[in-house]
């Protein structure tokens, strides 16, 4: 089977800034890759290197054809700005978009899988942000692709309208499409890809499924603590500890040894409000190889950031 996207050392510079410096990567058809990275990592030049809506060297090859000589109607992509006339409805839109191809998609279908059956009469200037987004995506499937290349599809939209975006790319991952997709959502990675790559200036610095990365760069479990009293310094209660943002935060603690941490904190005088424990996810991979963590937003933070209220500190412990 011939490969969905093949790209073989693409580059790609602006003036001084190395945007791509030197990505190789194949995506199989009826694949889901996911990129994610820091802000000005190279996702969005990327994208348009492998849709040939930029320049770019080296090796590019969508179905074993150049971006360019590719059929057009194989391929769907939705840049990551798409200002489409506002004046326009959803509905006509669609309407103008499919009209671009020789066979196009029923727009009714489309509208509904957008879910923006409802608002197909409102004029796009006239949408919320992420009605409008959802018009963008609509219009990256009106083709009905082979391939589909998303940049931040979901971006804006509410986490109801996201969820129900995720389903329809299942469903046509399900059907066979291959899909390539930019977040700053690493759920939505998690979720949707069946590989993530992560780009970090313009490198691609880790390429593999959720699971095998999760495994590789997620770190330990952690245990995190809301206490009741103030931390003693030092505090040794046999793990290793962080305090964070006014909680304490213990690695490494299988589910159950986790009443002997609360044994250690009772006898070092700390009572336990609340905890919660969790297994290492994609965010962990992510600020494991970015040394960035994900904000609120999806966007990449400094840790510091996020612990603004109480420096990160190691506390001894032995493990
Ligand atoms: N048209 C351009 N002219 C000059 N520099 C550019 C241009 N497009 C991108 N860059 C630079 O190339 C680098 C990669 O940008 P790119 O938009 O690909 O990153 P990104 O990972 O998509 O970022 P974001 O998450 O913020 O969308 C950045 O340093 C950016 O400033």
């Amino acid at each position: 089977m011939t490969a969905a996207i093949v790209a073989e050392d693409v580059a790609r510079t602006y003036g001084d800034t190395v945007a791509l410096d030197g990505v190789s990567l194949t995506v199989e058809e009826g694949e889901v890759l996911a990129l994610v990275g820091p802000n000005g990592a190279g996702k969005t030049t990327l994208v348009r290197a492998l849709t040939g809506t930029t320049d770019a060297e080296g090796r590019v090859e969508l179905f074993g054809q150049s971006p360019q000589s590719v059929a057009r109607s194989r391929v769907g992509l939705l840049p990551q700005s798409f200002d489409p006339p506002d004046r326009l409805t959803a509905r006509e839109l669609l309407d103008y978009y499919g009209g671009l191809y020789d066979e196009s998609r029923d727009i009714q279908t489309v509208l509904a899988d957008v879910g923006l059956q409802d608002s197909a009469s409102t004029a796009y200037e006239n949408l919320s942000g992420g009605q409008q987004r959802r018009v963008c995506v609509g219009s990256a499937l009106v083709n009905d692709p082979d391939l589909l290349v998303l940049d931040e599809p979901t971006t804006g939209i509410d986490p109801a309208g996201r969820r129900a975006l995720w389903r329809l790319l299942e469903r046509l991952a399900d059907g066979g499409t291959t899909v390539l997709l930019t977040t700053h959502y690493m759920a939505e990675a998690e979720r949707l890809a069946d590989r993530v790559g992560l780009l970090d200036d313009g490198e691609l610095t880790a390429l593999d499924s959720p699971r095998a990365l999760v495994e590789a760069h997620g770190g330990e479990t952690r245990l995190t603590v809301d206490v009741e009293d103030a931390i003693p310094e030092p505090l040794d209660i046999g793990f290793e500890t962080l305090r964070r943002d006014g909680q304490l935060v213990v690695r490494d603690v299988p589910p159950t040894a986790i009443g002997d941490v609360v044994d250690g904190l009772t006898e070092a005088g700390v009572g336990v409000a609340s905890l919660s424990w969790r297994e290492p996810d994609l965010e962990d991979v992510y600020l494991d190889l970015t040394g960035r963590a994900v904000g609120f937003s999806g966007d990449a933070v400094d840790p510091e950031e996020l612990d603004a209220a109480g420096p990160v500190s190691t506390d001894g412990g032995n493990r």
